[in-house]
């Protein structure tokens, strides 16, 4: 890896760090529902605060562009990051300014400091100059610990770091590292699942992995668009017509790439999306005119599991079928369960994220059985879609 991460920071005793992690949680009248991205950055903060830092946490909250929101302000999630860290987490009630300045002037060696949501003033998202110095004079030392932002150029994610010695946190650290044995040097052969609701979406993933994969599962929804390429009627499922050239396209650049395509053999039917329809399985050139398909059948679970098996390196993003609903979550649940158990053996490193995915792999009870369970929706797309992240490239000039 050619960042700096904590390893390199030794003698920090009284430096102030600012550490910019993502607090960007769900929230449920007024209550942090899913406090994960709270326990990932965990670890950075204790390791800076056990070693006698002032640890000043920078993060957003939701999209109040450039100006004060009440129900955004990160007041409201500062219990919640108290409660996993059990330790005591002063707020600061602005993130540049006075209040900040005072707000760190009372801090003692190891304390920790929440600073209101940086997203409260323009300069943020704009990246401003003056208001990346106005961050930067709060700090010695800058922390990325949110990869989950990393593809956002903004003053708190990317600007820091031309003003701060820049290092990489734990949760950062842990990230790239599974990533890059997902994709960048992965042992082979390396399957893709994508899955999830539209090709339109996921357009530039499909593109980018059908040149650095063996085999590309394609499930969900938007198989429906691969299959209705090929002639083949697929009832009222969900399907982007329009994109018909587009699938066509994929299917032949893999083709050239020698990535093996894998669509749906069968589909689980219903006519109504809702849980406990009734249904069946049909092959998938026998879909009925008036029914959709909201899972993919027992013949292609079976393919995707043989793949699976073959397979040294899984990627995965996006479920195999409409997994809130019961029983159209059995093929994810499957080939979820047949990962982890390939993961646990040691014979798989498998690497899952996306939102929609990460509660699939909660929902089959396996995601703590996964080699790398990103919590970054946008960020980890954008990485496996072969874009550059700025608030990752930027460590890695340092
Ligand atoms: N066959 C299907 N028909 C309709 N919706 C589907 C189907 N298969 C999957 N979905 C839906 O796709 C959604 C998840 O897709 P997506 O948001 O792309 O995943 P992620 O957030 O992991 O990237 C889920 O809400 C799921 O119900
Ligand atoms: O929650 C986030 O994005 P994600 O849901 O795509 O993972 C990140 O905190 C980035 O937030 P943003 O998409 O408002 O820049």
């Amino acid at each position: 890896m050619t960042f700096k991460t904590l390893d390199d920071l030794t003698d920090i005793a009284g430096k102030r760090v600012l550490v910019r992690v993502d607090l960007n949680v769900p929230v449920k009248d007024g209550v942090v529902t899913d406090a994960t991205r709270i326990e990932r950055v965990a670890p950075t903060i204790r390791e800076l605060s056990e070693k006698g830092a002032k640890v000043i946490l920078l993060a957003h909250f939701g999209r109040p562009k450039g100006e004060p929101v009440a129900d955004m302000s990160l007041k409201t999630i500062a219990p919640a990051v108290e409660d996993v860290l059990d330790q005591r987490v002063h707020f600061g009630a602005d993130c540049i300014g006075d209040k900040a300045k005072n707000a760190i002037a009372e801090m003692s060696d190891g304390d920790v400091l929440l600073l209101e949501n940086t997203r409260f003033h323009k300069g943020e998202e704009k990246n401003e100059a003056e208001f990346v110095k106005a961050l930067a004079a709060n700090g010695d030392i800058y922390v990325n610990d949110a990869f989950s932002a990393a593809h956002r150029a903004h003053a708190s994610t990317e600007g820091l770091a031309h003003h701060l010695p820049a290092y990489a946190g734990r949760t950062m650290q842990a990230e790239l590292e599974a990533l890059e044995k997902g994709l960048g040097q992965p042992k082979r052969p390396v399957v893709a699942i994508v899955g999830g609701a539209k090709v339109s979406t996921k357009i530039d993933l499909l593109q980018n992995l059908v040149t650095k994969v063996d085999a590309l599962v394609i499930g969900g929804g938007m198989a429906n668009t691969f299959i209705a390429a090929k002639g083949i009627n697929v009832g009222k499922s969900l399907c982007e017509h329009d994109l018909a050239d587009t699938a066509k396209a994929i299917i032949a650049a893999a083709d050239k790439a020698g990535c093996a395509i894998v669509l749906p053999e069968d589909g689980v039917i219903a006519r109504e999306f809702k849980a406990g329809a009734d249904n069946e399985v049909v092959d998938i050139n026998a879909i009925p005119a008036d029914a959709m398909v909201l899972d993919v059948g027992p013949k292609s679970i079976a393919a995707v599991n043989d793949w699976i098996s073959k397979a040294e390196t899984l990627v995965w993003n996006g479920p195999l079928g409409a997994f809130e609903i019961a029983p159209f979550d059995k093929a994810t649940v499957a080939v979820a369960k047949h990962a982890a158990a390939r993961t646990r053996q040691g014979s798989l490193v498998s690497v899952a994220g996306g939102g929609d995915t990460v509660a699939a792999l909660n929902h089959a009870e396996v995601a703590d059985d996964f080699s790398y369970v990103s919590t970054a929706g946008g960020a980890f797309l954008e990485w496996m879609e072969g874009k550059p992240l700025p608030g990752v490239d930027i460590l890695k000039q340092k």
